[in-house]
């Protein structure tokens, strides 16, 4: 049966006098993705921030499986179980694709986070990696050092490595993005992959509304740093605060043109 994972209670977030992310109520259950849209400027970044760690709340709290993990840094929130996958991104840019994976695995395995132990002591942690890459369709790659890779296929590492670390709540923030027509399908099953599991929550900051519609089962809507919906696809697509958040436009319009 699908629990709360996460929840945010009245996280807000103030800068200077501009508040960025408003009193954000929200809960985050198992088997559940939550697509968070919203106009530029609707606060959907910093929100991430605030759930992964990178800003502090000026106000509120998250909530992380029962546990208060507000006032803890982003390494600690990662070790608990938050995912985002730009965190990971160019971990070691010098390194291979499978180093990058072993080293992400090897850090789960709680054998901590040590390049200089690598070499060939760790060849068990080499077959997951490599069906890890398998899955992104990146194992021809894997020899590679990872600034020689394409845009589209950094993208797609970072997704393996999100799935390297399997948390418990997936933080994905425009994962198609920059990707061809070939690469992008590849990104979007292995996230439907993981929502099928129905034993980790899924969080996807999207302006296309292909991918919305393809994998959301829940919308959530900012306008100005507060929450103005959350709902199933289709009703929150028809609401009037979206219309009006969206200044009188059509949502499905309004994010297809982003
Ligand atoms: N570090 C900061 N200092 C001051 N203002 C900030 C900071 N970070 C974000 N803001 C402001 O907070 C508001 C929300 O920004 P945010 O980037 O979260 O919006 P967004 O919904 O992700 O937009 P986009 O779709 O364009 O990425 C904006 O007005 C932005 O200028």
């Amino acid at each position: 049966m699908s629990h709360t994972l996460l929840e945010t209670i009245n996280l807000t977030v103030r800068f200077g006098g501009h508040v960025a992310v408003d009193h954000i109520s929200c809960p985050f259950r198992t088997g559940e993705l939550t697509a968070i849209v919203g106009p530029n400027g609707a606060g959907k970044t910093t929100f991430f921030n605030l759930i992964s760690g990178q800003i502090a709340a000026s106000e509120g709290r998250v909530i992380l499986n029962d546990h208060d993990i507000t006032r803890m840094s982003a390494a600690q929130r990662t070790h608990l179980g938050i995912g985002r996958a730009f965190q990971l991104t160019n971990l070691f840019p010098n390194l291979s694709v499978l180093e990058n994976v072993r080293l992400v695995i090897q850090s789960k395995a709680g054998r901590g986070f040590n390049i200089f132990s690598m070499a060939d002591t760790h060849k068990e942690l080499t077959q997951p990696a490599m069906d890890i890459l398998t899955r992104v369709r990146m194992r021809e790659q894997a020899d590679q050092s990872v600034s020689e890779l394409s845009h589209g296929d950094q993208r797609k590492l970072e997704v393996a490595l999100l799935i390297a670390l399997d948390p418990l709540v997936y933080m994905f923030d425009e994962p198609t993005a920059g990707m061809s027509v070939d690469e992008a399908p590849v990104v979007l099953d292995l996230i439907a992959d993981l929502k099928a599991r129905k034993d980790r929550a899924i969080l996807l900051v999207e302006h296309k509304m292909d991918v919305i519609r393809t994998l959301a089962d829940r919308i959530i809507v900012l306008h100005n740093g507060a929450l103005a919906a959350d709902g199933d696809p289709s009703e929150v697509m028809a609401s009037d605060v979206v219309q009006e958040a969206y200044m009188g436009r059509d949502l499905e319009k309004a994010l297809s043109h982003v």
